[in-house]
């Protein structure tokens, strides 16, 4: 859409220069200009875009908005730049949320997953194409699937596929939003229908600062949602946010609960429970392992039960859900080698404590788990993910994560700092572990990889280079041929 001055100066709350005459388009990348652009200037971590203004002109930018004056250029100066980002992508793409049911889940652990099974019963209710999603592993639009490359996207992004979206059919979308999403204004000035916190555990420390301030970016997303909002009543932070924010109703197996979980059996199949709620009781059968998968099921499922969703409908979508990439994704099932193989998502300590405990239970072996942890992201998760490995597998084997600029070498060893030394060893080369991890298992045994989950690439302090773990996995299984060795 083109924005004439007047709307420009509306939508930014300060005065546009006399020579600009309209935009057609926005991004915050200088090198994504195209003629008539406006080009944002944030203030990024590691570079001040006005530094990119010159460039953005030169590729025909209309409009260059920055938090301050930048000499020769016709500038809009506005005091929060993402701000102006996010409020002027929502206006060229015609605000789509006001036009869509926008629903937001948030939350440490388990935003994808509680997102997958969410989506799974708005496209069962209302009918496949007609529910869009927004995911750290896939974005689908109108039934088409494509990989994500972040979490919750820049604000182009979000405005820009929630336009294709509802241009496509789309009536409701589910959207993970992260903590970044949120901090650094990604969805500022979307509106969202609903909302749903899984729960908050030490995590991006880096960008937050401190628990409180990490707390107030999820508590955001809540302030702005219109219609249910649902809170883990089982996670301390769940509760409070609850009692902060009104209107948030509370899911879990905690007495009080308004979506409580009761009689929780596992099989080696799934799990069976009952949502008890305000207007009756929901018996839910899905096929996802583990007690953390119960509340993500709960929150999704309590959350669809808030916006009307038949219960009919939620318990048959529950159950013949798929499953969500790379999360315990089981390549390699007991009965084809003797030994289970599988991989999941986790890089944190309560994500890798998680599926840990989960791949316990379904042993009857050792459970052997090949882990590490990212760079450039908080440190202090590294001996946690060591202790937690120690804890709940027989066998840790610790390897490169993404590293991005850090050295793999040194990651590693913090890491390793937190674990039993007796039951770790190092092998900073992810094949390699993977290998060690695959020749160790003997029948009974459970192998984990963790860390990667559904992503294609590692990213490497020399470059990123392709990495899949379900392929690698199958790749070295088949190199080692029917007897393994
Ligand atoms: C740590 C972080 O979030 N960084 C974000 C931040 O980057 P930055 O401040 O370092 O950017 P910068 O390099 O200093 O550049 C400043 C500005 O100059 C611009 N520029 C730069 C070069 C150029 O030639 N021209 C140009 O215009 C850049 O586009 C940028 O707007 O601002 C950029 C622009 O908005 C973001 O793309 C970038 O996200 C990076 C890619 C990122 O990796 N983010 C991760 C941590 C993230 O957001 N993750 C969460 C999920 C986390 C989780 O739950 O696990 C997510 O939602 O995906
Ligand atoms: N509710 C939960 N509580 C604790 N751990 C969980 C929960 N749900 C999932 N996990 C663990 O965390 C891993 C990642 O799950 P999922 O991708 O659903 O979370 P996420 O919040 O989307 O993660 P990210 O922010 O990195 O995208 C899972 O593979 C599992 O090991």
């Amino acid at each position: 859409m083109i924005l004439d001055r007047p709307n420009l100066a509306r939508t930014l709350g300060v005065e546009v220069p006399q020579r600009v005459d309209s935009v057609c388009g926005v991004t915050h990348d200088s090198r994504a200009v195209e003629p008539g652009f406006a080009f944002v200037a944030i203030p990024g971590f590691k570079r001040d875009g006005t530094a990119f203004a010159a460039d953005a002109l030169g590729r025909g930018a209309s409009l260059i908005v920055a938090e301050r004056p930048v000499p020769g250029a016709p500038t809009a100066v506005v005091p929060d730049a993402r701000g102006a980002l996010a409020a002027l992508a929502r206006e060229v793409f015609g605000d789509p949320s006001s036009k869509l049911e926008v629903y937001g889940v948030t939350g440490t652990n388990g935003k994808t997953t509680t997102s997958y099974v969410l989506h799974s019963v708005l496209a069962g209710a209302c009918g496949g194409g007609t529910c869009g999603l927004m995911s750290t592993a896939e974005t689908i639009v109108a039934g088409e699937r494509r990989p994500s490359v972040r979490t919750t996207p820049e604000a182009t992004e979000v405005q820009g596929t929630l336009a294709e979206m509802l241009r496509a059919g789309v009536g409701r979308v589910v959207m993970e939003v992260s903590s970044h999403g949120v901090a650094l204004r990604r969805v500022t000035g979307t509106r969202f229908a609903g909302a749903l916190f899984t729960n908050l555990t030490r995590d991006h420390l880096d960008l937050h600062g401190s628990m409180e301030e990490y707390f107030a970016a999820k508590r955001e997303l809540f302030l702005w949602t219109e219609g249910p909002k649902l809170a883990n009543a089982e996670d301390a932070w769940g509760r409070r946010l609850a009692s902060e924010v009104d209107g948030v109703l509370t899911f879990g197996g905690t007495a009080g609960a308004d979506y409580r979980v009761e009689g929780v059996e596992t099989a080696a199949g799934g799990t069976r429970f009952s949502l008890r709620y305000p207007e009756g009781i929901l018996d839910l059968e899905s096929p996802l392992l583990g007690p953390y998968n119960v509340l993500n099921v709960a929150g999704a499922a309590g959350l669809a039960l808030a916006t009307g969703v038949e219960s009919g409908a939620v318990a048959t979508a529950v159950r013949g859900m798929g499953q969500v990439p790379g999360r315990f994704e089981r390549v390699v099932a007991a009965g084809e080698r003797g030994f289970e193989v599988i991989v999941d998502y986790a890089h944190t300590d309560v994500g890798l404590e998680a599926v840990l405990r989960v791949a316990r239970g379904v042993s009857e072996g050792s459970v052997i788990c090949v882990y590490g942890a990212a760079g450039d992201r908080d440190g202090a998760k590294r001996p946690a993910m060591g202790r937690v490995a120690s804890l709940f597998a027989d066998r840790g084997i610790v390897t490169t994560d993404d590293a991005y600029t850090e050295d793999p070498g040194k990651i590693a060893g913090e890491v390793a700092a937190g674990a039993d030394p007796s039951r770790t060893e190092v092998e900073l080369d992810r094949r390699a572990a993977i290998r060690r991890a695959l020749l160790a298992a003997r029948p009974g045994d459970v192998v984990v990889v963790a860390g990667k989950g559904h992503e294609t690439v590692q990213h490497l302090p020399w470059g990123d280079v392709p990495f899949h773990d379900a392929k690698v996995v199958e790749e070295l299984l088949a190199e080692m041929g029917p007897n393994g060795r």
